[in-house]
Parts: structure tokens; sequence; C-alpha cells
């Protein structure tokens, strides 16, 4: 996939300044960002209705509508495909990391927690009067 997109973004660096009478891309770059995510979004709810209603062969023809967009508007913010796949893999690496991770024991399978030592359960109320006695502030003004 990467390598079909890396093509297809090459084809769009190459038509955007073409005869925008003629080429598609060109005439996105021509009207801009804004009109660029507004195809961008369009082609993406156009995606998940079809796939919403189960229309398996619409869902991949808009999916490369969407692609196809997405690599425009890409092109237009100074993205490249390489960075994109440079941040999947970043990504792909810290999830490896954290698989080998130990994994957090489950509180089914812990040992029951022990009770406190029954000289430091003392009940709130009295902590909060302890807390609360003045006599030391007082004396420093
Ligand atoms: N890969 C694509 C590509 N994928 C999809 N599309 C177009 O984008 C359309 C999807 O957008 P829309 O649904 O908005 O199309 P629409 O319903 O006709 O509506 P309008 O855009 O006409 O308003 C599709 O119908 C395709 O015509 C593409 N247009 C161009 N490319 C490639 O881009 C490169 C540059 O082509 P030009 O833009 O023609 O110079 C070439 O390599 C092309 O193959």
């Amino acid at each position: 996939m990467s390598d079909s997109l890396e093509r297809l973004y090459q084809a769009v660096i190459a038509a955007r300044d073409l005869d925008p009478a003629t080429s598609r891309t060109a005439r996105l770059f021509q009207r801009g960002p804004s009109k660029m995510a507004k195809k961008l979004a369009e082609e993406a709810i156009e995606v998940v209705i079809d796939a919403v209603n189960g229309k398996t062969d619409a869902v991949i023809r808009e999916s490369a509508d969407l692609l196809y967009n997405l690599t425009v508007l890409w092109a237009s913010a100074g993205v490249r495909p390489a960075d994109v796949w440079r941040e999947m893999e970043r990504r792909e690496d810290l999830l490896g990391i954290a698989e080998k991770l130990p994994k957090p024991v489950k509180a089914s399978k812990m040992a029951p927690a022990k009770s406190p030592p029954k000289a430091t359960a003392v009940p709130a109320a009295r902590r909060r009067i302890v807390a609360l006695d003045g006599r030391s502030l007082r004396k420093r003004h």
C-alpha cells in the first residue's frame, strides 16, 4: 500500500501546476486547503455511509477516492508519505515495547490486600481534630 500511495503522491505533485481546466488536482490546488479538506471530509462520509449500509464495493471505490484526497491534502500541507510511515513505525515500535512489558496482574488474581495495622487505623474525625489544634500557631503570632 505504501508504494502505491507514494506513486499517487508523486503524481499529485506532478499535476499540481497543470492547467486547472484539465487537471482535477491542479483545480484543487488552485482552490486551496479548505476545498481540499471539504473534499476529503465528503469522501470520508461516503465511506462510512457505504460501510454502514454493507456496500462493500462502494467502500473500496470511495476509499480510493478518500486516499487520493488525503494525498492531495498532504501535498498541500507539506507532509510527505514518508513522514506518515515514520510516525506509524514509531507507534509500531512503541506497541512492540508495550507487548514485551510484564502484563498487569488482574485484580481477581491478586492476593487480598492486608488490612492496616490496628494502631494506624485512626478515625478520620480524630485526625482532623489534631490537625486543627491551633495552639502552636497562636504561639507564633
Ligand atoms: N488517483 C486519482 C484519483 N482518485 C480519485 N480521483 C477523482 O476524484 C473523484 C472523487 O471526487 P468526487 O467524488 O468529488 O468527484 P465527482 O463526484 O466527480 O465531483 P467533482 O470533484 O467533479 O465535483 C473521483 O471521481 C475521481 O475522478 C482522482 N483523480 C486523480 N487521481 C490521480 O491524480 C493524478 C493527477 O490527475 P489529475 O488530477 O487528473 O491531473 C493522476 O495520477 C490521477 O490518476
